[in-house]
């Protein structure tokens, strides 16, 4: 048998520390990548499920319905207990890059719609400033080119994510070296672009509680 690689070993425990934090016959919200799947296969396994779950992709979605647990659409819940997800970069003040599976929106969407959001993620996504990632930006596809000159403006190079469109219909610029010191700031001024359907900072709305896998264990943080 092959040794499991130590990434999915630790994205794999913080899925499942993040499953003993749901509370049986719950109504939660499920984000997507990776990481998220893990976490929905421990929820499957899980002696106490679940009543229902609001996914952020549709792959997230059939993954769950996979695994016989209903999926709710947003619109017919009135709020949610607890949202789980990934990150692709997180900060001591649970500050986010998200998005790298063109999951923003939604996701997004679902962090604002819960009172605790636990973000679970291996250590190579804590960092000490956001920004080696190239961050994810939704556009709507007219608004395409307007949108990538405005944010050269800003100081970021953008790059069309090429053959990818999102579960919404739009496209996505990956920006790369964008100035993140101030992350709130950034978040705010690449909403105010006309035609961005949203952006992968989540500052404004950053993560209650964060589990990082470790070689040495689920270690749990909160904002600094
Ligand atoms: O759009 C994707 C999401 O923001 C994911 O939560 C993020 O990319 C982390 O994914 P993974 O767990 O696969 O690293």
């Amino acid at each position: 048998m092959s040794t499991p690689n130590p990434q999915d070993e630790q994205k794999r425990a913080v899925a499942e520390a993040a499953a003993q934090r749901v509370e049986a016959g719950s109504i939660i919200g499920v984000g997507s990548g990776s990481t998220v799947n893990y976490f929905i296969d421990a929820l499957a396994k899980s002696a106490d499920p679940i009543r229902a779950a609001v996914a952020a992709s549709e792959a997230s979605a059939e993954r769950l319905r996979q695994h016989g647990i209903l999926v709710e659409d947003a619109n017919a819940v009135d709020g949610l207990a607890l949202y789980v997800d990934g990150a692709d970069e997180i900060n001591r003040h649970c500050q986010m890059i998200k998005g790298g599976g063109g999951a923003l929106t939604r996701e997004k969407i679902i962090a604002a719609m819960s009172r605790e959001f636990v973000c679970i993620v291996d250590e190579s996504k804590s960092v000490t400033a956001l920004g080696d990632f190239p961050l994810p930006v939704e556009v709507i596809p007219m608004a395409r080119s307007y949108v990538a000159r405005e944010i050269v403006k800003l100081g970021g190079r953008p790059e069309l994510r090429r053959e990818f469109t999102t579960d919404n219909g739009n496209v996505i610029l990956d920006v790369h070296d964008l100035n993140l010191g101030e992350p709130i700031a950034m978040e705010r001024q690449l909403n105010d672009l006309a035609g961005v359907v949203c952006n992968g900072l989540f500052a404004l709305r950053p993560a209650d509680v964060l589990l990082i896998g470790t070689a040495d264990g689920v270690k749990t943080a909160h904002p600094a």
